[in-house]
């Protein structure tokens, strides 16, 4: 768990740190208007409304900085010594969700891959009816995520004097300006949420969503305490990338006591592909009526894929019960403890992907794939700390974790500065999380990149850690790498989707001192990232120019 960061303020190059976020609106409650027809959403409202609102903009602030893609217009406010600019992009319609498809989906993820490397974070505006649909659908989308990916809306419209409206969106920006938490998230009354993990279960309260089976990614109060250990890291060498293609050949089939083999037929004939099964308590269907479990069995047989979650929001399916051993028997995949959301939209996802065969997609339904279910582990002790906490005579399991929090991120810091594969290995077994920080904001990646260590590097990035996360001088590993022209980590970085992420000032500022240093090597490597070598500073100057003045 750690509290917002933002506190380190400045650095040598700008006096705030700044972030990028875009907002992608596509309707719902936070930006409808009553009508004569009832709540409606209305175009061009809703971004001009925001101006006026001083939470969330200060005209004050100067921000020619950024030059927004496609002219969008951009809006900014500064909070915990961050300026977080974010522009509003306004999807035509704007919708209910409930007229939500699987299209718009599609767009979303589009939208976000298009200026994924513009912005620094994302934010949804969505309505809530189908806003965990939509969240499931789009984790399973969006793969090897390196940014923040929100979700929010609201039970009221924000220009209502009592709204919910202001305080989700103001908190969904702050969290996508301030943090990296490479998921699809739900933010929501003061939470957050794993996108796939979340129900909405009320509709007249502002808590209206429920995370029944993983607690929230972040409690927003006074602080903001994230749970950084919670957080789910994709852990592969690869870029982010997204895959659009859903079925719609999929449905959900609710048990109810008396139900019909003939309606279990009917519901599972051709076209349909996928079946989310929803069972009594952990699993269990009827075992006295064989018609029922036979129906179950030939569409198995055809290759219908029928996943079975059960109707309890809390708890997972296994098959304890004779009851629920039967499904299993008969083809029926385990669900363990998915909410029907990602359950139905892991199913379409899977069932769109050309590239697999069934036998692939029938073992995908089971494993975890993006934090969406419960993987059960036996619990294994890490021996350094405990000898610690014996020293320490410390013996309770809070006193233990925060040795354990204090030690692991000094100790996985130390272990990549030096390239030690074999501790960051232990380290990680024992539960350290590699993307702590030392007291300056440098993770073991940032460490590992700049000395050069390319096993540790890989090993790093293979257990998930960031290559977004910026040190107290807003720095990445990537530039650490391309500063101390560490050109085989820089070339590992890159394939895992890093990316430069600053300004043309700040650009000019690292190459000015290169130049300095006489580092060819580096210059020519930043080069190769990308970086014109023709760009001038605030003061005109290009690169060429401070060669010059040094050679004067
Ligand atoms: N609160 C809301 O946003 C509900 C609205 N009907 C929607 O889902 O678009």
């Amino acid at each position: 768990m750690s509290r917002l960061y933002a506190h380190h303020n400045s650095s040598s190059l700008s006096e705030q740190a700044e972030s990028k976020v875009l907002i992608l609106y596509t309707g719902g409650t936070i930006g409808m208007k009553k009508t004569e027809r009832g709540y409606e959403p209305y175009p061009n409202y809703l971004a001009n409304s925001l101006k006026s609102l001083p939470m969330l903009h200060d005209p004050n602030y100067d921000q020619e900085l950024f030059s927004p893609p496609d002219n969008l217009e951009s809006l900014i406010f500064s909070i915990y010594g961050c300026r977080v600019i974010y522009c509003v992009m306004e999807y035509e319609p704007l919708m209910d969700s409930s007229d939500m498809s699987m299209d718009v989906w599609a767009k979303i993820a589009m939208d976000i891959r298009k200026y994924y490397e513009i912005f620094d974070g994302f934010v949804i505006l969505h309505g809530t009816d189908t806003m965990a649909y939509t969240s499931s659908a789009l984790s399973f989308m969006l793969e090897d995520l390196g940014k923040s990916i929100i979700l929010t809306g609201a039970q009221v419209p924000i220009y209502e004097q009592r709204s919910d409206g202001r305080e989700n969106l103001l908190g969904a920006l702050i969290i996508a300006g301030h943090y990296v938490i490479p998921e699809v998230t739900l933010y929501f009354d003061h939470k957050l949420y794993r996108g796939n993990r979340v129900i909405k279960d009320n509709n007249r309260e502002f808590n209206a969503f429920q995370s029944p089976n993983f607690a929230p990614l972040a409690n927003v109060g006074i602080d903001i305490e994230v749970q950084w250990s919670s957080i789910f890291r994709s852990g592969k060498l690869q870029k982010f990338h997204i895959y659009t293609s859903m079925s719609s050949n999929v449905g959900i089939l609710r048990l109810f006591p008396g139900i019909t083999a003939e309606t279990i037929r009917t519901f599972l004939l051709p076209p349909m592909e996928g079946v989310i099964l929803l069972s009594y308590g952990s699993g269990n269907a009827p075992s006295r009526f064989p018609n029922i479990i036979n129906e179950f069995r030939k569409a198995c047989d055809r290759g219908v894929l029928i996943l079975n979650i059960s109707q309890c929001c809390r708890g997972f399916v296994d098959d304890s019960y004779m009851v629920g051993k039967i499904l299993t028997n008969v083809g029926i995949i385990p669900g363990a403890d998915m909410t029907p959301e990602a359950a139905l939209t892991k199913m379409s996802y899977l069932l769109g992907r050309d590239d697999l065969d069934l036998a692939t997609k029938r073992r995908m339904l089971k494993e975890n794939l993006r934090g969406e279910l419960t993987v059960r582990l036996s619990w294994k002790e890490s021996e350094f700390i405990n000898s610690v906490a014996q020293a320490l005579k410390a013996t309770s399991i809070k006193e233990i974790d925060t040795i354990q929090s204090m030690l692991f991120p000094v100790l996985l810091c130390s272990a990549a500065a030096v390239g030690n594969v074999s501790s960051l290995k232990t380290l990680t077994e024992q539960g350290a999380n590699v993307n702590s920080c030392d007291y300056d904001g440098r993770t073991p990646l940032h460490l590992a990149s700049y000395e050069g260590h390319v096993e540790a590097v890989r090993f790093l990035l293979e257990k998930g850690a960031s290559v977004f996360s910026r040190d107290r001088l807003h720095r990445t590993p990537y530039i650490d790498a391309l500063l101390n022209s560490q050109a085989e980590v820089v070339k590992i970085l890159k394939i895992s989707g890093a990316h430069l992420h600053i300004g043309g000032e700040e650009i000019t500022f690292y190459l000015n001192n290169l130049i300095e240093e006489n580092n060819v090597k580096s210059l020519k490597l930043w080069e190769e990232a990308g970086v014109d070598l023709n760009l001038k500073g605030s003061d005109f100057r290009t690169p060429l120019h401070t060669v010059c003045h040094f050679l004067d």
